[in-house]
């Protein structure tokens, strides 16, 4: 095989309730994630050594070196299986990055899928989702996408079922938040928080597939942490409801906003508000639940 596409889904959370900060630093969450047909690809293909290149708008943002999620996947993988990662992985980057749409953790994932099939490493479902697991808390669900509870530090997945197809605008901004910035602002600001549970009435807005019934149950514990950091983002925030928005929220630990619609129309004209009103720096159109990372070409 000469070369291995994989496309990956972006994420919104419907719904992020945050514990108390762990002894190992991370926090207990019950994570609703929802995955949104925004997408990245990851080729892979032979290389004399493990080589990461990035195109697309936000490329520029994008580490090339071992940092990189998807370079640290291709040598969990290789590890494991006695390998060594000689790979040319490029990424064509549609996913805001540091925009709390979990981009990275996609390509982690989609570099995994990538690899795999590459090498013909045939590893099973629960190794890759171990895989996944070590490389960050999102990257098990860009795995698997459609929506799921996250539970543990999001990491540990239970699919759930969705009614039918939710339209959304996701409005990007300028810069990024540090994800662990945001849940050290939650912190200060959440002293003594509960125990994380899913939502029943969450749950079944989204068995129901009706947005009406979704809008209302949608809540981020991380939404004032990431206010208090960006009060600008409550500008977009208030457009978004004003243009229609059925309810609109902060996606994950920010800065990117998201705005449930009740239709594509009605998605397409409240991101034409977003983008004349000045207040994001471009707004797009995505309809969820969309699949995992899967193989497209190779
Ligand atoms: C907030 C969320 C919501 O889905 O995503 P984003 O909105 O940033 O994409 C996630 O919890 C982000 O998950 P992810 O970005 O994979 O985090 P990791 O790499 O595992 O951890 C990065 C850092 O975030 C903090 N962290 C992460 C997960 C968690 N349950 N508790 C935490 O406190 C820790 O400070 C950790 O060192
Ligand atoms: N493949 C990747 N794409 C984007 N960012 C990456 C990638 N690998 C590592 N990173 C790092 O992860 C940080 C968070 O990026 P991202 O995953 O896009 O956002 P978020 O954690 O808010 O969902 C970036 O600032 C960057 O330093």
């Amino acid at each position: 095989m000469t070369a291995v596409t994989v496309r990956v889904p972006a994420k919104v959370n419907v719904q992020l309730a945050v514990g108390p900060a762990r002894p190992d630093g991370f926090h207990d969450l019950a994570n609703v994630f929802l995955a949104v047909g925004l997408y990245d690809e990851v080729t892979a293909t032979p290389a004399d050594s493990l080589r990461i290149t990035c195109s697309g708008p936000d490329a520029d943002k994008v580490p090339l070196d071992r940092t990189n999620l998807a370079a640290r996947a291709a040598e969990l993988l290789a590890a494991r299986f006695g390998l060594v990662p000689d790979v040319h992985l490029h990424i064509a980057k549609d996913i805001p990055v540091a925009g709390g749409m979990a981009g990275g953790s996609a390509d982690g994932a989609a570099a995994l899928v990538a690899c795999d099939a590459l090498w013909g490493t045939g590893a099973s479902r629960a190794e890759l989702l171990d895989i996944c697991a070590e490389l960050g808390s999102d990257v098990p669900f860009s795995l698997v996408g459609g929506a799921a509870l996250g539970t543990g530090r999001g990491e540990k997945l239970t699919p759930l079922e969705v009614g039918g197809t939710f339209h959304w605008v996701f409005a990007a901004a300028d810069g990024g938040l540090s994800t662990p910035a945001v849940y050290r602002e939650f912190d200060r600001l959440t002293p003594g928080a509960s125990a994380p549970s899913a939502s029943p009435a969450l749950l079944a807005a989204l068995r129901s597939g009706d947005p009406f019934e979704l809008a209302p149950v949608l809540t981020n514990d991380l939404q004032s942490a990431a206010l208090s950091l960006r009060p600008s983002l409550a500008d977009p925030l208030a457009v978004g409801m004003a243009a229609g928005a059925l309810a609109s929220l902060v996606s994950g630990s920010g800065p990117t906003t998201a705005f449930l619609a009740e239709d594509k129309p009605s998605a397409r004209k409240l991101a034409d508000a977003l983008t004349a009103s000045g207040t994001c720096r471009s707004a797009r159109v995505a309809s969820s639940p969309a699949p995992g990372a899967t193989v497209v070409s190779g």
